[in-house]
């Protein structure tokens, strides 16, 4: 864009991922648009770096913001650049991320336009997807038994429920089934994913969050919900896109509300050791298990470029 500046010089460490109907945050200064390549390729779309004012202290907090899948929806959910996106960001500096995804209710009292804040993961993506930073001759091993932050969580919930009577209704938790589409599920995988108490149904969560984890970056996930799937069959009508754009549309301004309120809270200095992610720093060192002598040299030139000094 014209006039707007190509660098940022000072660290960055809140992201925001937008998902479907969720291309841009308008309501922010925009200080620069980056085009970040990494050693993985390109990310998903430019980074736009938004000027946040901290409710405190009126200083500028910068948020970078990722279009997950590209500017215009290009890309499906099997080609979304992960491994570009989170190493991009991290390499900005990082190391909080507000995941925002549009997902399907498997659950009666979820209704469309309900946010969830979920705390489990189903992983029923195909193995298609890059999924890892660690391979081609370094190996590495990260816990995964929480797959978001729960101490990040906790802020999310807690700025989702000061918005509550306002158009904004919250599930405190929930269990994510991640799922491979592009193609929605048969009938009989939605009545499974029930069965296994599935919460929310989307495309998207993996392997982003287990990236975040490898990248020690502190990740949560809003999830709007924008359809009951097809599990409800002749109670109701089966999941479309439109459904799901429609639902994305008329209840836009509550999600931008709500990530406003994360990026609010977020950008107060009391939480600053949060939004640093000090719990995650360092952890990667200590989650490889190759030999020196055994490491591929292709994978140390990309593994030093996103953690510089972790490997010598
Ligand atoms: C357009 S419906 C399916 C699509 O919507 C969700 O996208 P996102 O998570 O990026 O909001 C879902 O994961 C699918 O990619
Ligand atoms: N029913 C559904 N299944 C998978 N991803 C979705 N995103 C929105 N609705 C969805």
């Amino acid at each position: 864009m014209a006039g707007v500046p190509s660098t940022y010089d000072a660290p960055v460490r809140i992201a925001v991922i937008g998902g479907t109907g969720i291309q841009a945050l308008d309501n922010f200064t925009l200080a620069a648009t980056l085009d970040v390549d990494t050693p993985w390729g390109a990310p998903s779309s430019p980074i736009s770096i938004l000027h946040h004012p901290s409710p405190t202290t009126g200083k500028p907090t910068p948020i970078a913001f990722l279009s997950r899948h590209g500017v215009h929806h290009e890309l499906a959910p099997h080609e979304v650049k992960n491994q570009a996106n989170i190493a991009a960001l991290r390499h900005l500096g990082v190391r909080t991320i507000i995941a925002f995804s549009a997902v399907g209710s498997l659950q009666e009292e979820i209704r469309p336009r309900d946010f969830v804040v979920p705390d489990q993961i189903i992983d029923r993506t195909k193995g298609i997807r890059p999924f890892t930073f660690f391979e081609g001759g370094m190996v590495g091993h990260v816990g995964f038994g929480d797959p978001f932050d729960n101490s990040l969580a906790k802020i999310v919930r807690k700025c989702g429920h000061s918005l509550e009577g306002d158009g904004v209704s919250l599930h405190d938790k929930g269990l994510l089934i991640c799922m491979e589409g592009p193609q929605f599920s048969t009938r009989a995988e939605s009545h499974l994913y029930r069965s296994w108490g599935g919460s929310v149904i989307n495309m998207s969560a993996l392997p982003e969050a287990k990236l975040a984890r490898e990248a020690e970056i502190g990740y949560q996930m809003i999830c709007m919900a924008t359809d009951y799937d097809c599990w409800r069959g002749e109670g109701g009508e089966d999941v479309n896109v439109a459904m799901v754009m429609a639902h994305m549309k008329a209840n836009s301004e509550n999600a931008r509300r709500f990530v406003g309120a994360v990026l609010d809270e977020l950008s107060k200095e009391e939480h600053e050791q949060q939004v640093l992610a000090k719990h995650l720093e360092g952890q990667m060192k200590f989650s490889t298990s190759t030999y020196k002598e055994g490491r591929g040299k292709a994978a140390m030139e990309k593994l030093n470029w996103l953690f510089p000094g972790y490997f010598e």
